[in-house]
């Protein structure tokens, strides 16, 4: 019979990961044919989204042009979707996870398996959450998380990439690399999951620091400085915050690490929109509405998240500098120009 795949998601990312995973799922016996994918159901011009997937296979209004594999079956109803799962795919833009996991809960099969393409975080009472662990606790599966240099639109048009699944039960890992590894979608597997999710997570922060300073008119040398003082937080804020989990150095090193962080900086959503955010003085909100169509920004949302658990644990804001700054000018109404100060008067030059 094959194990079934479900993808709990159908925005930019996950109409993309649904090409690969419906394809992989027609070609192997290991898996199931059918796959269900969740879709929150939307009125396209009269029409249901699901409908139009369901007949037309394509999803019009997150991946236009892109035709999604006829085995991939569009659910409006997220227990539908997930029921009798053997392995799950979550790919919902952070801000609506926790939502989807309490509404799943009881309704999962007990030796189901996850893995998690989100990349942001979950802030509670008790200080920072990962995505992957928010899932894990209300569900009670096993939970790996994909994240690398993948921009959507460009793994749909199938050009090359890399990307990394981190893992905490190697057999999960090469199931997830076998359903989700092609010829122009390459995966290494690691170990160190939670630096692959914090990764995933902070580099859209940064993304935003390099989009101010693009608006700004600064230069290719500065996009370059954000990236690696944003780099050096990553790194110093997966220490501080995750202790009993120390981050291996190679992990930044994978395609979850420098090179998203790359590939977020000079062509991401979060960029673009935070250029735009200086050159048109319009809001995120506006320009979220305006420049994605429906797509969600995770950048501005993380900082903020960050922000506040620094604040429960009393953390010295001085020791992140690039991610407060970029905090302060979306919620505090900082003049986007001071940005710079935060690159001048950097730590890691002192
Ligand atoms: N788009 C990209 O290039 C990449 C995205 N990611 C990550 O994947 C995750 C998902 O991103 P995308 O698939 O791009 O999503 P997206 O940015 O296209 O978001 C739209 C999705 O949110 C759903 N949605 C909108 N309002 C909703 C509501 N009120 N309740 C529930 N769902 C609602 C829409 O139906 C749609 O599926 C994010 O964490 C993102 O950072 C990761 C790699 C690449
Ligand atoms: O995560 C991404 C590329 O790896 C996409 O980044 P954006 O959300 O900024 O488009």
């Amino acid at each position: 019979m094959g194990k079934k795949v479900c993808i709990i998601g159908s925005g930019n990312w996950g109409s993309a990961i649904a090409k690969i995973v419906g394809d992989q799922c027609a070609a192997s016996d290991e898996f199931h044919t059918d796959v269900h994918m969740y879709v929150y159901e939307e009125m396209i011009k009269g029409e249901k989204l699901t409908e139009i997937i369901n007949t037309r296979h394509e999803n019009v209004k997150y991946l236009p042009g892109h035709k999604l594999p006829q085995n991939v079956i569009a659910v409006p109803d997220l227990v539908e979707a997930g029921k009798n799962a053997d392995i799950m795919i979550f790919v919902v833009p952070h801000q609506f996870i926790r939502g989807f996991c309490e509404k799943l809960k009881d309704h999962v099969k007990p030796d189901a398996i996850g893995i998690s393409l989100i990349k942001g975080m979950d802030h509670t009472k008790e200080g920072l959450q990962l995505i992957s662990d928010v899932i894990k606790n209300i569900l009670s599966i096993d939970v790996s998380v994909l994240m690398g240099a993948n921009i959507a639109s460009e793994v749909a048009d199938e050009k090359f990439c890399e990307t990394t699944i981190g893992c905490t039960v190697d057999a999960n890992g090469q199931i997830f690399k076998r359903l989700l590894q092609t010829p122009n979608f390459r995966i290494c597997v690691v170990n160190d999951s939670k630096t692959v999710e914090i990764c995933g997570a902070l580099k859209n922060i940064v993304a935003c620091g390099a989009g101010f300073v693009c608006g700004l008119g600064y230069g290719d040398n500065t996009v370059s400085a954000v990236i690696r003082l944003g780099l050096m937080e990553m790194m110093k804020f997966a220490k501080a915050f995750f202790p009993d989990n120390p981050p291996q150095t190679a992990t930044f090193l994978e395609s979850c690490g420098v090179a998203d962080l790359v590939t977020t900086c000079y062509g991401g959503r979060n960029r673009r929109v935070s250029q735009a955010f200086v050159t048109s003085k319009k809001t995120i909100e506006q320009l979220e509405e305006e420049m994605l169509g429906g797509q969600k920004l995770q950048g501005p949302q993380t900082a903020q998240e960050v922000y506040k658990v620094m604040q429960t644990l009393k953390i010295n804001e001085d020791e992140y500098p690039l991610f407060v700054s970029v905090y302060n000018i979306f919620f505090n109404n900082t003049p986007v120009k001071n940005f710079i100060e935060c690159l001048q008067k950097h730590p890691e030059h002192m």
